[in-house]
């Protein structure tokens, strides 16, 4: 266990370039290993674009904002548990970790769910303004 750590950093970051070094790596790995973060942003790029087009107002890019943001941080936590869990009990089947992924991707899916009432709260009354 020892040599596995043999010059690797285990203690607490020194810099706060050193701390956003580590953040992004973080953020990058999400991207490359979570094909739901992957579907969150492709979808969130595709909302700010119709905002833009659809000169949304500064409340509604507030709401816009929120959504996106909330769905993000429910699937960086979910990312969390997934990592936490296995760590813990590798690949043996436990309820207790069932029930820790399980939680965890609901509340992606609740946070998918409140973006998407906001965006059509949003998006339908430009849409229908503009076929009008
Ligand atoms: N060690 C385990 N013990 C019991 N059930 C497990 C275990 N690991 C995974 N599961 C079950 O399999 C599901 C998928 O787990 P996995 O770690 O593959 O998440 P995922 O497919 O990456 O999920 P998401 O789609 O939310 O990113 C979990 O929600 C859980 O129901």
């Amino acid at each position: 266990m020892a040599s596995d750590s043999a010059g690797k950093q285990t203690e607490k970051n020194h810099t706060f370039a050193q701390s956003l070094r580590h953040a992004w790596a973080g953020v990058c790995q999400v991207l490359k290993q979570e094909r739901n973060m992957r579907f969150h942003l492709v979808a969130a790029v595709l909302a700010v674009i119709c905002g833009w087009w659809l000169h949304i107002s500064t409340v509604e890019w507030l709401w816009l904002a929120l959504a996106i943001f909330t769905v993000i941080s429910a699937e960086f936590t979910n990312t969390v548990v997934e990592a936490l869990v296995d760590l813990i009990v590798r690949h043996h089947f436990d309820l207790n970790a069932k029930h820790a992924k399980d939680v965890a991707a609901g509340a992606v899916l609740c946070a998918a769910s409140f973006a998407v009432v906001v965006g059509l709260l949003i998006f339908v009354p430009h849409l229908l303004k503009l076929l009008n």
